[in-house]
């Protein structure tokens, strides 16, 4: 059996991303799973993502943050509800405010590790905090407040 990730039960229409579309060819396509009480994702930097030579660019990693973030928002608030990720009336985040320490330069050619821990969750916003590892090593730590999204920003 396949688990699929929080981004491919997003809907069609909120499938844009740059960091976490599904229909984004151009997109990273970060995908984020629950492993226990955090969530995980992966993901291998590409040589575009390059900031100096041998080193991932710094607003890569806060993408990723971002996009793990927000799924990881959305997965937690249907996990509180006792409900299926997939199930109507979807619960949908957007980022209210992203912080990044950057502790390590983070090296290319590795698969970076993002790990999640919900730190608070109420019905309008959830924060999540996300630490980065490459080769085990934590690179970056980021804090997201992810508030639901405002139905003007819906796609019609
Ligand atoms: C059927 C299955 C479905 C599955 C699930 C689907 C999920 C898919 C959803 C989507 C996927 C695709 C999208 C991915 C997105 C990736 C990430 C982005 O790039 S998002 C783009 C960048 N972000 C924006 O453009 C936001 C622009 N800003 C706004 O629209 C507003 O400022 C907003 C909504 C963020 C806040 O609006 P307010 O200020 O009216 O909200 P108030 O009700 O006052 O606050 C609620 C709580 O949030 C805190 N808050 C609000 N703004 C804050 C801030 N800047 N910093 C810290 N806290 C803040 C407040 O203090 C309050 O907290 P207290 O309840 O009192 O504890």
């Amino acid at each position: 059996m396949t688990t699929l990730a929080f981004q491919d039960l997003y809907p069609d229409e909120l499938g844009h991303c740059y960091g976490c579309g599904k229909n984004n060819d151009h997109g990273l396509q970060i995908k984020s799973f629950w492993e226990g009480k955090e969530t995980v994702a992966h993901f291998e930097p590409r040589p575009e993502h390059t900031a100096l030579p041998g080193y991932v660019y710094g607003g890569l990693i806060a993408s990723l943050i971002d996009c793990h973030g927000t799924g990881s928002a959305a997965a937690a608030a249907y996990k509180a509800n006792g409900r299926d990720m997939g199930s109507e009336p979807a619960l949908r985040f957007v980022t209210a405010n992203l912080n990044v320490d950057f502790l390590a330069p983070t090296p290319m050619g590795e698969t970076l590790e993002l790990r999640g821990k919900i730190k608070e969750i109420k019905e309008k916003k959830v924060i999540v905090e996300i630490t980065v590892f490459a080769k085990g090593k934590a690179c970056a730590k980021g804090s997201i407040v992810c508030v639901k999204m405002p139905a003007s920003m819906m796609p019609s």
